[in-house]
């Protein structure tokens, strides 16, 4: 188990370049499955998540020729669908979220996808339907074997049709967007996700010949044709690590500008951050914090009632950032309630904001109130595990504007979704150490 060990309390400085989007990268890898001819993608974060999917695409027979730092080309011209049944598949698969999007391109394009129950964050619930349901709709025969929690799917040809998703799945959408683009006729996804990175995915596999059209929609208009050829793709920059350096900037009181953000892509993510007091400026491309010497200040609604920040899928504020508000939040002047809506076990981190003396009620599992200090207390230094990707950042920034020296382990979790976030964060003047 890695760990790091952060002397908090320090104000940071400087300009920091988000990495290319964890996400989006998970729906861009898996789309190289669909075409024989190379697919070159640009802006890859060099993450354990996205590793290990290049991990796996490796094992499936896809060749791949790193190009330059984030860059790679992928040519998926003899892919080997028999490692779909060997064990080893059986724990690769396992390993991370973003190998379920596999499953489509491979039904699509060979007849037949399988997948174990994918991993991913342990956040509360979270279950393929979506998934499958549309690739039954799209005329494949679904078999799932229990015991080893292992689904499968299997057709001739797709066939094109109108579905209404039962819901705006992110990654259901990418995966029954990747099997349509090859069915036969013409397939109808409304209710669809409509995130960036879904329109992204849906850009390029436009370049390679798909015929998409309702692109940041949420209905999708799909006809099928018979092959895809290759392309170029850069990543957009990841906005939940750009919510993260704000959320970071304002907690450390610190001037921090975040580069070539992407502005119009980041949604409601600036005006969240506003709205709980954080001085959030546009230059150019560019974030620009001020330090925030004299605090910030929780805005009320307009009859004078508590905020409430909540998750919904996109345009809604995305669940990413919400252990990231309620961190920001416990030193903000004012209250505010944050409303986990999609998962039910992500909230349960703020015991250890507690033990740092943050002011919290967990109403339940997906609810909870925050009293801001207003810097009059600062957070105490602790150690503590963290437990998945986005409370693991929200402790690593309480960790840096608590007084002391904290510790936290099971970093692995922080390191599935940020590249390099101790070199980063010490090129800004944050004192953290990596220790294995
Ligand atoms: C690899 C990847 O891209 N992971 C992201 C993706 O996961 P993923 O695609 O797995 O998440 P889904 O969009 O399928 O759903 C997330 C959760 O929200 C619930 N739900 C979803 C839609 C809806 O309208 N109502 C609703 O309650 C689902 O039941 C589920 O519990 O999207 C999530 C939601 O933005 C993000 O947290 C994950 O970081
Ligand atoms: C929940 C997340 O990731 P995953 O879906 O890969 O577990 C996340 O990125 O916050």
């Amino acid at each position: 188990m890695t760990t790091f060990i952060i002397e908090g309390g320090h104000q940071l400085k400087g300009s920091i370049q988000p990495q290319g989007a964890k996400n989006e990268a998970l729906q861009i890898l898996c789309a190289v499955l669909l075409t024989p001819e190379i697919v070159t993608i640009h802006n890859i974060p060099d993450i354990i998540d996205v590793n290990k999917l290049i991990s796996l695409l490796e094992n499936l027979g896809v060749k791949i020729n790193k190009i330059g730092p984030g860059s790679y080309e992928f040519q998926a011209d003899e892919v080997n669908m028999k490692y779909l049944e060997s064990a080893e598949f059986k724990e690769d698969g396992k390993g991370l979220r973003g190998s379920i999007m596999i499953v489509g391109p491979l039904l699509a394009r060979f007849g037949k996808g399988y997948i174990p129950k994918p991993g991913g964050d342990k956040i509360g619930r979270r279950r393929l339907d979506t998934h499958f349901e549309g690739f039954i709709n799209l005329g494949a025969k679904f078999r799932y074997n229990r015991e080893d929690h292992f689904y499968g799917v299997e057709a001739d040809r797709l066939k094109g049709t109108y579905m209404l998703l039962d819901e705006a799945s992110v990654t259901g959408t990418a995966n029954i967007v990747m099997a349509a683009v090859l069915a036969e006729g013409t397939t109808t996804i409304y209710n669809a996700a409509c995130e960036p990175y879904l329109q992204q995915l849906c850009k390029m596999l436009n370049r390679m010949g798909a015929k998409i059209s309702g692109v940041g929609s949420n209905m999708l208009i799909i006809e099928g044709v018979d092959s895809l050829k290759g392309t170029e793709h850069k990543m957009l920059p990841d906005m939940i690590e750009i919510g993260s350096w704000i959320g970071l900037a304002a907690m450390t009181k610190s001037e921090l500008t975040i580069k070539n953000v992407s502005w119009d892509d980041l949604g409601q993510i600036p005006n969240v951050f506003r709205k709980l007091g954080i001085t959030v400026e546009r230059d150019g491309d560019d974030i620009h914090i001020p330090a925030h010497k004299d605090g910030y200040e929780i805005q009320s609604y307009i009859d004078g009632s508590i905020l409430t920040v909540a998750d919904a899928p996109w345009p809604g504020f995305t669940p990413d950032l919400l252990s990231i508000v309620l961190v920001v939040a416990t030193q903000a002047r004012g209250a505010v309630l944050v409303h986990q809506k999609m998962f039910e076990s992500r909230l349960f981190f703020v015991d250890k904001l507690i033990d740092m003396g943050a002011k919290i009620i967990l109403c339940d599992p997906h609810r909870a109130t925050v009293i801001g200090h207003d810097f009059k207390s600062t957070l105490k230094a602790t150690t503590m595990t963290s437990p998945d990707i986005r409370a693991g950042i929200s402790l690593l920034i309480a960790a840096l504007s608590a007084k002391g020296t904290s510790t936290i382990h099971n970093i692995e979790q922080i390191d599935r979704g940020y590249e390099r976030i101790d070199e980063r964060l010490r090129a800004i003047g944050a004192k953290i150490k990596r220790v294995n």
